[in-house]
């Protein structure tokens, strides 16, 4: 049996598959935690993939492994290779101001002219999350860290360096990545397929080193610590690596409830959305991936389970005793700001207290609702782009709610299917190492998602209606 390996390095936690490379079959699997923060330095998912891949039984049996991560996290070298600063995670609004100043840039001072023109020269309009972003903030608030900067990776690309040896085996002529998760940079075109360096700089103020972009198959160096000396695979941004798990086609949506919450979709032509609503990024396959990412997915769960003090099963007993719209109370999710819509420094809030209305399954459901209705309100932005919308994908940590699976279908308004529970990004990970070490032009056959539930329901728009009302009406958090 030929063996691969697929990682996702996610923001909570680092977790590896190995699969059969001809059937895909899951062979053993392991994984080891993130500390929290959304400032994390690098060599913390080092020692976690190191800890997963022990977990998993080691790598000394596979013959190719790939990477999959969290997406546009900031990780800066200085010219020895080493870490100049702590990352700045894709979840970091710091760098919300460094934002609005690149737009304004771009526009000449005419903020609606700059978006539009950042979306058809990168396919997004920079948000926060963008680590051209987090690079200008380096440049004004850290200008001796920005002068120390001699190249810049993402968190995939960087594990991936450091699987092949780093500084010491490859040098910068080994760091690799690809175009799934280049396209999350803001100064990669999906559109030209090459990096817009004359972004960069105008960000950063110089030209570090980048990644090779390699095509979706394009072997990279290999894993010497590893027995079979396996070769590394491009990876991929952890969306792209799940559409490939789920083997999603056009028509198309997964969304993933994990840190954030993330609809995407697999369209033939790139995405130029200057409401910015839709980020128009690239798939790790050809194609391209239109996302719409909030900030506050599982771990609204996570916080109602605190407020209410029981854990996720209690919280969907509680959520799913509540009747529909919980009687009117509305949460609106922004706990850690927002970033679909554009609202880095906004906070969460309770809307419409009544004392009938204030039970913990009141709470519970307006909780699971609220998260819901933030992400259904990101499908409408996909739709209004012209993205098809015909079938829907549960997955992530999330989806492992009770509530969440039976309440989605009906604020989304269709049936949702709910894959088998499991490490969609790390499976599609390890499909791309399967394809890599196949040397053929498409993927192998398998995919990771064999069985689904299908979720259904009555539409009960009026949840959507209550939420669009209170959706504005939040405070912004004290900087
Ligand atoms: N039974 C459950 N019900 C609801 N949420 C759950 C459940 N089990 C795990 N989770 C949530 O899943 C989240 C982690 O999901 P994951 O997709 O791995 O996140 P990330 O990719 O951001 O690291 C955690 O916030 C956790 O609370
Ligand atoms: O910012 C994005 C995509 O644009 C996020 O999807 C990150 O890639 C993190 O994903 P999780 O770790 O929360 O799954």
């Amino acid at each position: 049996m030929t063996l691969v390996a697929g990682v996702d390095s996610s923001t909570q936690s680092c977790k590896v598959v190995v699969r059969d490379a001809q059937t895909g079959e899951l062979v053993r699997q392991g994984r080891a935690r993130h500390p929290e923060g959304t400032e994390v330095h690098p060599h913390h998912w080092w020692d976690a993939l190191q800890a997963a891949i022990a977990d998993a039984g080691g790598l000394d049996d596979v013959e190719a492994i790939s990477v999959g991560g969290q997406q546009h996290g900031m990780v800066v070298l200085d010219a020895d290779g080493e870490v100049v600063r702590e990352a700045l995670l894709w979840n970091d609004t710091r760098s919300a101001q460094a934002a609005r100043d690149l737009i304004s840039e771009l526009g000449d001072g005419d903020v609606t002219v700059g978006a539009q023109a950042w979306a058809d020269a990168i396919g997004s309009v920079p948000v926060a999350s963008l680590t051209i972003t987090k690079l200008r903030w380096l440049r004004d608030a850290e200008p001796e860290n920005a002068a120390r900067v001699a190249a810049v990776a993402l968190p995939h690309d960087w594990l991936t360096w450091k699987l092949a040896g780093g500084m010491a085996e490859v040098g910068f002529d080994g760091l690799i990545t690809d175009r799934s998760d280049a396209s999350g940079t803001g100064y990669w075109s999906p559109f030209t397929e090459d990096y817009r360096t004359d972004l960069l700089e105008m960000a950063l103020g110089s030209v570090p080193r980048l990644p090779r972009v390699l095509a979706a198959n394009e072997a990279g160096p290999v894993a010497p610590a590893f027995a079979k000396k396996p070769v590394l695979g491009p990876g991929a941004g952890d969306n792209a690596a799940a559409a490939l798990a789920l083997g999603l086609l056009p028509g198309d949506v997964a969304v993933s409830l994990g840190t954030s919450g993330v609809v995407s979709a697999i369209s033939a032509a790139p995405i130029a959305d200057g409401t910015g609503l839709v980020t128009g990024f690239a798939d790790a396959t050809g194609s391209y991936l239109p996302l719409a990412v909030t900030l506050n997915a599982s771990r609204v769960l996570d916080a109602a389970c605190r407020m209410l003090g029981v854990d996720h099963p209690g919280l969907s007993e509680l959520a799913l005793s509540a009747p529909a719209g919980a009687d009117g109370l509305v949460h609106v999710p922004y706990l850690e700001g927002e970033r679909t819509p554009n609202k880095p420094m906004s906070t969460g809030a309770l809307h419409g207290m009544r004392l009938a209305n204030t039970t913990p399954a009141h709470v519970a459901r307006a909780a699971v609702e609220g998260m819901l209705c933030s992400l259904a309100d990101g499908i409408d932005a996909m739709r209004a782009v012209g993205v098809p919308v015909e079938r829907v994908f549960l997955i992530g940590g999330g989806a492992q709610s009770e509530a969440v699976r039976r309440i989605i279908p009906s604020i989304m308004g269709v049936d949702v299917q709910v894959p088998t529970p499991g490490e969609y990004v790390a499976d599609g990970a390890a499909r791309q190492a399967a394809w890599v070490l196949s040397g053929q032009d498409a993927p192998p056959s398998w995919s990771a998602s064999s069985d689904a539930e299908v979720m259904t329901g009555e539409p009960t728009p009026v949840v959507r209606e209550q939420y669009a009302a209170a959706r504005d009406l939040t405070v912004d958090r004290p900087a």
